[in-house]
């Protein structure tokens, strides 16, 4: 019998053209990341080789910009596509239809250009070859819907566990109206290094003087450009976060702990005011940005990458700055990826963390605060269980703590709660907004006793 006819090589599948490198394929990797993965946007732009970081920065920006809008305009995108859709569509499909989508009404960019690259996005996306019919179907009826339209659908809602908690505390009309907040997004502000030259500063950036003292200016600068940013005038730091600093107020020379420091807003102010600053956090890649800051702003500060539970001082602080981590959700407008990347699992151990960082801090015999010291403790936090609660159950837990009324210029008397001070991304409305705080000023008291 003849040998069998060598048998022929089966045609595999046609190999897929490589992604097309720009800014869109990009946001679709950041987006698929933090809805379909729960990473945060920084957790995914940090990513090694993936379609976002293998852009040019100026396409990083523009990808980062239109994954920002997507993730602010979700409930939008899906009310405009959904009536087009007789069920959700599997991904990718899904994330490129409100990319799109989002691109569109938000950006004004024009259907046709936008529709053609969505169809192609996803033929070159795993799994998305025989979903281009559907996106290109659903876009072509989809972005036919008026902008005026889009523009009186109401704004993103905030997860269920989020906005319940939320509504506790401050009442539906406050809520609605820091999705409102959420929306708009945040202005770019800038603590200056000498509040004595805000004037000067103001007038070179054409920005907006706050009451408070920080510089504001409308988002989407090229900071890196600005007047000033070189020789390091000024940091980037959102008005509200801006104000723990201030209301500790060291005077020059004070030994300060700056608690939980990295990136370093906060060690900053505290130096530029001249005080001996000892900065420490947990996070050694969050304290390379510290150094990085110190650097460009050439102030000083001793750097400490250690556990503030555990770490020991040689000689007691004069005052603590204690910034704790916490659920972020009062930065949600610089942050939409927040309430996404969080769980509701989170709180709890966040909570807990909290609560045994202020004993630390407060407690002179745990060595790290005067027996007549200043703690000033912020959580960058909307929930009053990481604010008010804290403080109210660290002062129970210690009686010789004294809680001290804030005051500082410019900060609306609105803003007082619970002996603190409470900021709101609906605070300053007409301006652009705040993001959310609570701060404390407690002092040691070692003569005190309780009910004193
Ligand atoms: C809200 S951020 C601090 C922001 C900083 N104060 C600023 O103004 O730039 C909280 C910080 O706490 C740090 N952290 C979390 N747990 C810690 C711990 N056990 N000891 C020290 N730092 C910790 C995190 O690494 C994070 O940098």
């Amino acid at each position: 019998m003849p040998p069998p006819p060598p048998r022929r090589p089966r045609p595999g599948p046609a190999p897929r053209p490589a992604p097309p490198a720009d800014a869109r394929a990009g946001a679709l990797a950041l987006l698929r990341a933090t809805l379909g993965r729960g990473q945060t946007l920084a957790e995914a732009r940090s990513t090694a080789d993936t379609p976002f970081s293998r852009l040019p920065p100026p396409d990083q920006a523009r990808a980062l910009r239109l994954a920002l809008s997507t993730l602010r305009n979700l409930d939008r995108a899906d009310t405009t596509l959904s009536p087009h859709l007789r069920t959700p569509p599997p991904e990718p499909a899904r994330t490129i239809l409100r990319l799109a989508i989002c691109e569109c009404m938000v950006f004004d960019a024009p259907a046709h250009g936008v529709v053609n690259a969505a169809v192609a996005l996803t033929r070159t996306s795993r799994k998305g070859a025989g979903l281009a019919g559907l996106v290109n179907a659903v876009l072509r009826k989809a972005t036919a819907t008026p902008r005026s339209t889009w523009d009186t659908l109401p704004p993103q809602r905030l997860p269920a566990w989020l906005r319940k908690p939320l509504t506790r505390a401050w009442g539906k009309a406050r809520v609605s109206a820091m999705e409102v907040a959420h929306l708009q997004g945040a202005p770019l502000d800038l603590t200056l290094r000498r509040p004595d030259q805000a004037a000067h500063w103001a007038a070179q950036l054409g920005a907006e003087l706050l009451p408070t003292g920080s510089l504001r200016l409308p988002a989407g600068a090229q900071v890196t450009a600005l007047p000033g940013y070189a020789q390091g005038a000024w940091w980037v730091q959102d008005a509200a976060a801006a104000l723990p600093a201030q209301l500790l107020a060291p005077a020059p020379g004070a030994r300060v702990l700056d608690l939980c420091a990295a990136p370093g807003g906060k060690t900053l102010q505290l130096a530029a005011m001249g005080a001996d600053v000892t900065a420490l956090d947990i996070s050694a890649p969050r304290l390379e940005r510290l150094h990085r800051n110190l650097a460009r702003t050439g102030l000083r500060a001793q750097v400490a990458t250690a556990d503030a539970l555990d770490w020991r001082p040689e000689a007691p602080f004069d005052a603590i700055l204690l910034d704790a981590p916490c659920s972020a959700s009062g930065t949600i407008r610089r942050h939409p990826d927040m309430p996404m990347a969080r769980k509701p699992a989170d709180l709890e151990a966040l909570r807990s963390l909290q609560a045994r960082l202020l004993d630390r801090a407060l407690d002179p015999a745990q060595g790290l605060l005067r027996s007549d010291g200043r703690v000033v403790y912020c959580t960058c936090s909307l929930l009053p269980q990481e604010g008010e609660d804290q403080i109210a159950a660290a002062l129970h837990r210690h009686p010789q703590i004294r809680l001290r009324t804030p005051s500082l210029p410019g900060v609306d008397p609105a803003w007082m709660h619970q002996g603190g001070l409470r900021t709101r991304p609906d605070h300053w409305a007409g301006r652009g907004g705040l993001d959310g705080f609570f701060m404390a000023v407690l002092d040691h008291c070692p003569d005190a006793t309780t009910g004193a």
